[in-house]
C-alpha cells in the first residue's frame, strides 16, 4: 500500500507481524505449540449444560450466540493481532435444536480481510454423544472492524493463507456477501419506498386479528463487568443473547405458546456500550406470516448521565424470526396481527420487506448443488412426461404459503418457501379471454416478442397438437455465458367450467439439442401458465417457476430488490396479451 494513502485516509497498516503469527503470548514454543498457533481456524468445544438450555432442555440460542460472537472475536484479533469490534452479523438460520448432554464445536476463520473490516465465517456442530452423529447447526458470517484508536482507523493486512479449495472458495464469496450486506440498508430503503402497494394485502379487516401492541416488552440490564468483552465493551454476543431474551417473550406473548427463534436478521451493531451502562431493550411483534413471525427489538444504552436526562444512545435494532414451537411446527400457523398507529403499520410492512430481502440472500448465497433435473425425451415416454409436466405444475400452483412479495396494479409478485425450494409466481390481471391468453402464451415462439430473458425461442418438435420441445436461448447475466434451455411444453385445456388452462414447461434432453459450447445448458423443474377466467372478457393469468440455479440468475435482483424485472416482465406480458392482433392467434 502506498504510505501516503493511510495518511490520507486516516488508516495505519498492521505491521505487526511476529504478533500475528502468534510469536506474542506463545507460551509452548514447540513445534506443536508453533503449528497450532500458526493454523487460521480458532475452535471451540462445549459439552450443554443445564445451565446452558432454555425451559425445554434445548441450548438456549441466547448462549449460542455469545458462543459464537467470541470465538469469531478471536479468530479476528487472531489476524488482525489488535482488539476487534463487532461490525455486523448477517442472516443466522438455526437448522438444528441442540439438546443438554451433546456436544457443540464452533469452528471460525477470517475468509478475507477487506480495508478496516474482516469477514469471519463461523460453522456450528452438533455432535450426540450416545451415536457419535454430526448435524449443522448453523453458518454464520460476522464483520469485525480492528478498534480504531482514537480516531484512526486501521488497515488490516490480507488474508494469505489460502490452502484448501474451500479456502478459496470463501475468499471469492466474502465479497460477494459483503456486496449484499453494504447493499442491504439501500435495499430495504428502495423496497420500503414502495410498500405502501402492500398496505392493502391485509390489516384489521378480520375480527380474529391479534393488535400487536400486545406483544410489547421493555427489559433492562445493567452492564457489569462480567458482560465485558476483554477491551470494556459489552460482548456483541452478551447483546444478541438480551435481544433474543426480550424477542422470546414478546413472541410468546402473541397467543400463548413458546416459539422456537429460527433465524436472526442481518444487523449492525451501530455504536459501543460499557460497563456501567444501563441497556434498554424494547421488543414488539411486527408482523406473522403463516409460519414465522418477526420480533424487532431495539436497544438503547444510557451512561449515568444519560440515564437522569434521559438521553439515549441507539446502539442497536435486530430482527428475530420464529416458527412456532419446533413439535407443532408442521401443523400450526400464527395468527394475522394488526397494528394501530402509524408507527406499527411501518414495522409491519418493514417486516414484510425484510423477509422478501432475506429470502433473495439465502437463495442467492446457497449456491445450491442441484443433480441432473432434466428427463430424457423419447416417444416411448412421451405420455409419462407430459402429464407428470402438468401435474407437476397444478401440485406447485396448489401449495399453501404464498406469500405476497410485491404488489402493484393489475400485477402482484408471490413467493413460496418450502424446505429450502423458492418458488415465484406472478399474477396478472389480463382484460382478454381466457381461451385468447391460453393460445398466446403456450405459443413459446411468441414469448421473446413480451419476455425480455428469452433472446429466441424455437420449435424443436411438434410431438401433438398439446406437446412440443422447444429450444430456448436466453440473454447472458452476471459476465456468464449466455444461457439455454430445452423444454417440453404441455398444454390443456380445461376439463370442466371453472378449471383453468394450463401451459406447463419442465425441461428435457433430446439429441438433437446437444449442449452448445457457446451456451451454459440450464434446467427448469417446473414453470409455467395457470390461466383463469375473472369474468367473461378478463381473466387471471398466474406464473409459477420453481427457481433452480439455472434459473436464479435471471430473477437474482428482482429477489434482491434492485431490479423489478419480474414486475416489468408481467406488464410487458399483459401489454402483448392485451394488445396482440387476429393474426398471431390464428397463427398458432
Ligand atoms: C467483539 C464484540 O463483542 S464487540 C461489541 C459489539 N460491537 C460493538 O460495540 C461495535 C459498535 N460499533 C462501532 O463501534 C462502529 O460502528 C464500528 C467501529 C464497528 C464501525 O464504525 P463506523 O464509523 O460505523 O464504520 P465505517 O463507516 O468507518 O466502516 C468501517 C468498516 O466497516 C464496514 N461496514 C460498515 N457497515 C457495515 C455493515 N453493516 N456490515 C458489514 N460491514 C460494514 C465498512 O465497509 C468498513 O469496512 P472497510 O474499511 O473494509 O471498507
Amino acid at each position: 500500500m502506498n504510505p501516503d494513502s493511510s495518511v490520507l485516509n486516516g488508516t495505519v497498516d498492521i505491521v505487526n507481524e511476529g504478533h500475528l503469527n502468534g510469536t506474542a503470548g506463545d507460551s509452548s514454543g514447540t513445534e506443536e505449540g508453533k503449528s497450532f498457533n500458526m493454523m487460521p481456524e480458532v475452535e471451540m468445544c462445549q459439552s450443554v449444560l443445564p445451565c446452558h438450555a432454555n425451559h425445554k432442555g434445548g441450548l438456549s440460542a441466547g448462549q449460542l450466540l455469545k458462543w459464537i460472537d467470541i470465538i469469531a472475536c478471536l479468530a479476528a484479533e487472531k489476524h488482525a493481532g489488535l482488539p476487534c469490534v463487532t461490525a455486523s452479523i448477517d442472516d443466522i438460520q438455526f437448522e438444528e435444536t441442540v439438546r443438554v448432554g451433546q456436544i457443540i464445536n464452533i469452528k471460525a476463520k477470517v475468509n478475507r480481510a477487506f480495508n478496516t473490516s474482516m469477514e469471519v465465517g463461523i460453522r456450528v456442530v452438533v455432535q450426540d454423544v450416545l451415536t457419535g452423529v454430526l448435524k449443522r447447526v448453523c453458518v454464520a458470517y460476522s464483520t469485525f472492524v480492528a478498534k480504531p484508536v482514537g480516531t484512526q482507523k486501521i488497515r488490516l493486512k490480507p488474508v494469505d493463507c489460502l490452502t484448501t479449495a474451500e479456502d478459496h472458495l470463501e475468499y471469492a464469496l466474502a465479497s460477494e456477501r459483503r456486496r449484499l450486506r453494504l447493499y442491504n440498508e439501500d435495499a430495504f430503503t428502495k423496497l420500503m419506498q414502495d410498500s405502501h402497494l402492500l398496505k392493502g394485502v391485509a390489516n384489521g379487516k378480520e375480527s380474529s386479528q391479534i393488535s400487536t401492541e400486545r406483544t410489547r416488552v421493555q427489559s433492562i440490564e445493567l452492564v457489569l463487568p462480567p458482560h465485558a468483552n476483554h477491551h470494556g465493551n459489552t460482548f456483541g454476543g452478551q447483546i444478541m443473547a438480551w435481544m433474543e431474551n426480550a424477542a422470546t417473550v414478546a413472541a410468546s406473548r402473541l397467543y400463548g405458546t413458546y416459539p422456537t427463534l429460527k433465524s436472526v436478521d442481518m444487523f449492525k451493531f451501530r455504536g459501543p456500550s460499557s460497563v456501567g451502562d444501563r441497556l434498554v431493550f424494547k421488543a414488539i411483534v411486527n408482523n406473522t406470516f403463516q409460519k414465522s413471525l418477526e420480533v424487532g427489538v431495539r436497544v438503547e444504552a444510557y451512561d449515568c448521565e444519560e440515564w437522569t436526562r434521559g438521553k439515549a444512545r441507539h446502539i442497536n435494532s435486530a430482527f428475530l424470526i420464529y416458527n412456532a414451537s419446533s413439535d407443532k411446527a408442521q401443523t400450526q400457523t400464527f395468527p394475522s396481527v394488526k397494528y394501530t398507529s402509524k408507527d406499527g403499520q411501518r414495522r409491519y410492512l418493514a417486516a414484510i420487506v425484510r423477509k422478501r430481502i432475506r429470502l433473495a440472500r439465502k437463495h442467492i448465497l446457497s449456491s445450491k448443488e442441484e443433480g441432473p433435473l432434466s428427463v430424457p425425451w423419447d416417444k416411448s415416454n412421451q405420455a409419462y412426461l407430459s402429464y407428470n409436466n402438468v401435474a407437476a405444475l397444478t401440485v406447485l400452483a396448489g401449495k399453501h404459503g404464498w406469500e405476497v412479495n410485491s404488489s402493484q396494479p393489475k400485477i402482484r409478485v408471490y413467493m413460496n418457501e418450502e424446505l429450502d425450494t423458492l418458488s415465484v409466481q406472478v399474477e396478472m390481471h389480463v382484460t382478454v379471454s381466457s381461451l385468447q391468453a391460453f393460445f398466446l402464451l403456450s405459443d413459446l415462439s411468441l414469448r421473446p416478442s413480451w419476455d425480455r430473458h428469452y433472446s429466441s425461442c424455437e420449435e424443436v418438435q411438434v410431438v401433438n397438437e398439446d406437446d412440443k420441445l422447444y429450444h430456448i436461448t436466453c440473454p447472458a447475466v452476471n459476465k456468464d455465458k449466455p444461457r439455454d434451455f430445452v423444454v417440453l411444453m404441455s398444454r390443456r385445456q380445461p376439463c370442466k367450467e371453472g378449471d383453468s388452462y394450463i401451459v406447463a414447461l419442465r425441461s428435457v434432453t433430446v439429441a438433437s439439442v446437444p449442449p452448445d459450447p457457446d451456451y451454459m445448458r440450464s434446467e427448469v423443474l417446473c414453470a409455467g401458465f395457470l390461466i383463469k377466467d375473472a369474468s367473461r372478457a378478463t381473466c387471471k393469468v398466474s406464473y409459477y417457476n420453481q427457481v433452480t440455479s439455472g434459473v436464479l440468475p435471471y430473477i437474482a435482483g428482482n429477489l434482491a430488490g434492485w431490479s423489478k424485472s419480474m414486475e416489468e416482465t408481467a406488464s410487458s406480458c399483459i401489454e402483448f396479451l392485451e394488445n396482440v392482433t387476429d393474426q398471431k392467434i390464428c397463427a398458432f
